[in-house]
């Protein structure tokens, strides 16, 4: 018997759904699509109105059957409605979190397809489009978003979650230059902390964005509090200085975890030596309470406000006295390079025939999503959760009381984890489907890394699956779709994945050959 595991893990981009189309939610809500203005991973993404209304919100298009929005609105639904934020909001006296709310989420009918969506506010426009420009952010404007982003954190760990992904892409502004009212967005690694246990699972390594990831999910730990404050210090650094020490092994997160922990050892004078000690100063001692907070609690992050307060403070100084102290830091820039980054977003796709027979190393796609996805009732309310086990704050001054019960059980949680965390990226574009515009395909940041692991994870999983029975779940709820066959074929991959005509054109053919390569064998 084929092991189950051989069943595809890859994902259908959403049909282009034509503005004025118009859908309703689950309260018979009725709601306009507008123009599609972004793509996500494997979604389209669109403005939309409420019939009859006039505010511009955003809706996010998936066909039902994939799995990454699920994720994101199951986040949504335990900890981003609205009245939850203002709750939060009104009984810490702060004007907003920095995350979207909630509109509305559930899925409608398209031609014969059924398509999962989530609204919520639409923001102005990414902070990397600001950081791009000069490929830096002015000082000011990195620590202000660094401390609307603790408050994000602050937010989603009250409600027991992790974000996983913090990067200047999944930070958007409400307005161009409204760095105070930074929000964050992208709950594609957002998970649940409150079970989480001090053990590492190599499957899980190096999840997230290589270059920014916390050395707690280099190691295949769940992600932690701790790990969202390590991330948010590499992106300060990275906004600040224009680099990161390892962004020259990025397709190699082995290499960039070893070097993060060598960096470890001496943070101080390495984040010194790169954004100067005013400010390095206040944001080194960020990075040491971090990695001193214990895996499964809380960061203390009224001693980070007050860091960050500091590190604002020194960047108030006049320029000319913090020209001096910048000066080592200035002298240790380069502009960053876009070519492997993750951040090459504003780049037009062109369909390519070369084809480069250079192998990337397997650890090069070692960018991760592991989504917790569901079959189609999913995309309803997840059910309620029974309580949480609170956890222990080191310091929870900064922490209302834990937030305990919405969400899905735990034992869902992995069972559906576990039963989907082969579903993710790319998918199927029926070849008679017209190839979207592609002054609106763009490369998407860090995709090439999650389609090749997860195709690595897929082949990992269907061996080891392959000495299991069925006890578990029936092979008809997966989702079924691109074989090994496809997978070994250059020009079905081209065609058929869309996921892949996202990448850039060297990259997407690096990957090409790496997986037809490997599925060949
Ligand atoms: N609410 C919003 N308002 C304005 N722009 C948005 C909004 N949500 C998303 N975007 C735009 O769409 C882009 C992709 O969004 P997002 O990262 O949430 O999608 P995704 O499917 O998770 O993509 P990826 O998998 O590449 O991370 C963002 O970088 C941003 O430019």
């Amino acid at each position: 018997m084929l092991p189950k595991a051989k069943a595809s893990k890859l994902h259908v981009l959403a049909a282009e759904i034509p503005s004025g189309f118009k859908f309703t939610d689950t309260s018979k809500k009725e709601f306009v699509l507008g123009k599609q203005f972004a793509t996500g991973g494997f979604g389209r993404i669109y403005t939309c109105t409420e019939a009859g209304k006039k505010e511009l919100l955003c809706v996010k298009v998936e066909p039902a059957e994939n799995g990454p929005l699920f994720v994101e609105i199951a986040v949504f639904q335990r900890a981003l409605k609205l009245d939850m934020i203002q709750a939060y909001c009104k009984e810490k006296k702060i004007k907003s979190v920095g995350l979207p709310h909630m509109v509305s989420g559930g899925i409608f009918d398209y031609k014969e397809d059924k398509m999962r969506f989530l609204i919520m506010p639409k923001y102005h426009g990414s902070l990397e489009a600001v950081r791009e420009k000069s490929g830096r952010l002015d000082e000011a404007a990195a620590i202000t978003v660094a401390k609307a982003t603790v408050r994000s954190l602050d937010y989603l760990a009250f409600k027991n979650y992790t974000h996983g992904d913090i990067k200047s892409m999944n930070i958007l502004l409400p307005s161009p230059s409204d760095y105070e009212g930074a929000v964050l967005v992208d709950f594609g690694l957002a998970r649940m902390a409150s079970s989480n246990v001090e053990k590492a699972d190599k499957k899980r390594a190096h999840n997230g964005t290589a270059i920014f990831t916390s050395l707690d999910a280099h190691r295949g730990f769940q992600p932690s509090y701790r790990g969202d404050v390590e991330i948010l210090v590499y992106n300060i650094v990275y906004w600040i200085s224009g680099k990161l020490p390892w962004q020259p092994k990025e397709s190699n997160p082995a290499a960039v975890q070893t070097e993060k922990e060598v960096w470890e050892k001496s943070a101080e004078k390495e984040i010194e030596k790169l954004i100067g000690s005013p400010i390095g100063g206040p944001i080194a001692k960020i990075y040491r309470l971090a990695q001193k907070t214990p895996y499964t609690s809380y960061v203390d992050t009224v001693a980070v406000f007050k860091l960050l307060d500091q590190a604002l403070a020194a960047c108030k100084k006049p320029a000319a006295s913090k020209k001096a102290e910048s000066t080592t830091a200035k002298a240790a820039t380069t502009k960053p390079s876009t070519s492997k980054r993750v951040v090459a977003k504003k780049v037009v796709v062109e369909e390519s025939d070369e084809e480069e027979e250079e192998v990337i190393p397997k650890s090069s796609s070692r960018r991760v999503r592991k989504p917790v996805i569901d079959s189609e009732e999913s995309a309803e309310e997840p059910s309620p959760l029974p309580k949480r086990q609170a956890l222990k704050p080191v310091k929870s001054a900064s922490l209302p009381k834990r937030a305990g019960s919405e969400g899905i059980d735990s034992s869902r949680e992995d069972r559906l984890r576990k039963r989907t965390a082969s579903v993710e990226p790319a998918g199927l574009n029926s070849p008679t489907r017209k190839p979207s515009d592609p002054k609106q395909r763009r490369p998407i940041p860090g995709l090439a890394n999650r389609i090749v692991k997860r195709i690595v994870e897929e082949d990992e999983e269907a061996e080891a699956r392959s000495d299991e029975t069925d006890e578990e779940e029936d092979e008809e709820d997966r989702p079924k779709g691109v074989g090994s066959a496809l997978k070994a074929n250059k020009d079905e991959l081209r065609r058929m994945v869309p996921g892949m005509r996202n990448l850039q054109k060297g990259r997407r053919s690096e990957i090409i050959s790496q997986i037809a390569r490997k599925h060949k064998k």
